[in-house]
């Protein structure tokens, strides 16, 4: 994030905090002149539950805009007047008498009503508004996957990068853990450490404010071993001697896990528009993607468009109810799966268990603080892509799974062909795949698909789909991309490939990709553009293997791009 749009975010948490004390201010001048009317007998029903509703109010936000104090005593004041809000026949014109409400709002009552409003003037205690120059969690995200490597054995270390830069990482290496620290560890995608004493013996990594996914590379594999470097922070172990494609796969998993754990989708549905605000510039500056919704009757409207991981909802909005709107979305199959949060002061457990059994999935005390808010909401996000993930993604190598892939590509074929766009669709398959099982067996066959999927994830740009097709076959599509220069970047991927170095059964190997390539907008449907990349593919696989054909090329002509 820009440094003008960080004090934009700053400028705009202030303003939202001074609105905030205004409507307190009014709020509690109006909550003083009804308790004062209770004591003189002057009330009705309507009267003790606005009280009651106002309080709980001021005690859901005030810890929110920083008014910790103002916060804790609302909640007190409010948990004395609920008995009386809350009574079935306990409302005036049902016989409550005006002896059994002094008994609450006595004197005491009054006067630390009255003193609600110098707490409007205190922020002690209170937590504080994120600053939006620290990253809350994560840290900052970068397009390119730097490498930070600690080894120092120079040879070694020569080895480490050459084998991580065919997969498209960009290696810096230090010699030891200081240097690469003081390089700076806060933009950097990993820390390959293979210096696993000192990881082990200092707390050097306790100090780090944002820390990457930290893998340490050690000579003896023990439990102690393990778990000292787990208890210092270290996300993964790799032992002696390192095969570069699973520390390649290691590396691939921790920084998707991170990467997909600081975004996510959220859908906030507050009646309050400060707290609304207040949560939506929190987490759009923690990097998720958020759609306020101020007015509940237009929750089914912005969740078909929008399409959140998960829903955070107040429990009390005037005249609509949380857990009602929670019931009613679930009538809908289509969100029986859609994680709906609750964002409620209501400390009642047996309310909570009641909300949760009608349709919520969880619950976050109010008030929370910004960087609760955007731990929990990062984590439930995460959770969320990871289940859809699941239904959509191919277990082995995380790409879209089979029929995915051909809907993204038949979707593809419909823009490119609106926009007059060129875009190109490519199938991908291993040479002599059969043999690597037989020769290394099956799981490291297992290993060399995978290396595959992470080499495609790396060279490609984000906005390319990848698809696993079939076993040891996948399909690419390049959207506005030119057909020579789709052709280039596969090539690209077919040399890389073949320098990557397996190893299986004691011996080291490489593999070849061959790879058949169609302009997707020259052909009528996406089907038929596939097949014709499918025909390239075969062309190529009978002129030699380990190259890129396009679709429509001569057979004398396909050759090995340069
Ligand atoms: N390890 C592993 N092997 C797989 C997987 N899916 C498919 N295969 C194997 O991939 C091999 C594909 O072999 P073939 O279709 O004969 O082709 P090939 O040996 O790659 O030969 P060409 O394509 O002609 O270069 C078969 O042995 C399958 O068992 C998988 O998920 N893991």
């Amino acid at each position: 994030m820009s440094e003008e749009k960080k004090s934009e975010v700053a400028r705009k948490l202030e303003l939202l905090k001074l609105r905030f004390k205004e409507k307190a201010t009014t709020e509690i001048g109006l909550l003083q002149g009804a308790v004062e009317r209770f004591r003189a007998g002057d009330y009705c029903a309507s009267d003790i539950t606005s009280v009651y509703h106002s309080l709980h109010r001021l005690s859901g936000s005030a810890g929110t805009f920083g008014f910790a104090a103002l916060g804790e005593e609302a909640r007190s004041l409010e948990r004395l007047v609920k008995p009386l809000a809350d009574t079935d026949d306990g409302l005036p014109e049902r016989g409550l008498t005006t002896a059994q409400v002094r008994e609450v709002v006595n004197e005491a009552f009054v006067s630390r009503v009255a003193n609600l409003a110098s707490l409007v003037s205190q922020e002690q205690g209170a937590p504080k508004p994120h600053d939006p120059s620290s990253p809350l969690i994560f840290g900052n995200k970068t397009e390119d996957s730097v490498v930070l490597i600690v080894d120092p054995e120079p040879d070694s270390a020569r080895d480490l990068t050459c084998g991580l830069e065919h997969y498209g990482f960009l290696v810096n290496v230090f010699s030891s853990i200081e240097s690469a620290l003081a390089n700076g560890a806060a933009g950097v995608s990993a820390l390959v450490v293979r210096d696993e004493l000192v990881i082990r013996e200092s707390g050097i990594l306790d100090a780090l404010a944002v820390k990457p996914p930290i893998i340490c590379i050690g000579a003896e594999d023990s439990f102690t071993g393990r778990y000292a470097l787990a208890e210092r922070g270290v996300d993964g172990f790799v032992c002696e001697p390192v095969d570069i494609p699973v520390l390649a796969d290691y590396m691939e998993r921790l920084i998707t896990e991170r990467d997909e754990g600081r975004s996510g989708r959220v859908m906030i549905v507050d009646d309050d528009p400060e707290l609304l605000e207040h949560y939506g510039l929190v987490l759009e500056n923690g990097g998720m993607e958020v759609r306020r919704v101020n007015n509940p009757a237009q929750i089914l409207s912005v969740l078909s468009e929008f399409r959140p991981d998960i829903m955070l909802m107040d429990v009390q909005m005037g005249q609509f109810s949380g857990l009602n709107l929670a019931r009613m979305l679930r009538f809908d199959p289509e969100w029986l799966g859609l994680p709906i949060i609750y964002l409620s002061s209501e400390e009642d457990r047996e309310f909570q268990v009641e909300a949760l059994s009608q349709g919520g999935d969880d619950f976050l005390t109010k008030p929370v603080s910004d960087r609760f808010l955007l731990r929990a909401v990062a984590v439930r996000c995460y959770r969320a892509r990871q289940r859809d993930k699941l239904a959509s993604r191919d277990s082995l190598t995380g790409l879209l799974k089979h029929s995915l892939a051909k809907s993204e590509i038949h979707k593809e074929h419909a823009r490119c062909t609106r926009l007059g766009q060129t875009s190109v669709v490519a199938m991908l398959d291993l040479d002599h795949f059969k043999q690597v099982n037989d020769r290394y067996g099956h799981r490291t066959g297992d290993l060399v698909i995978k290396g595959l999927a992470n080499l495609l994830r790396h060279r490609l740009r984000k906005s390319d789909m990848i698809g696993r097709y079939g076993g040891e076959e996948f399909v690419v599509a390049l959207p506005d991309c030119s057909v020579e220069d789709a052709q280039r970047v596969l090539q690209s991927v077919c040399d890389h490939m073949s320098g990557i170095v397996f190893s299986g059964g004691g011996r080291e190997f490489s593999v070849t990709l061959s790879v058949g390539m169609a302009p997707l907008g020259d052909f009528r449907t996406s089907d038929d553009a596939l097949e014709a990349a499918d025909q390239a593919l075969y062309r190529r696989k009978q002129s030699g293997r380990n190259g890129v054909t396009v679709s429509g090329d001569e057979p004398e002509t396909v050759g090995t791009v340069s």
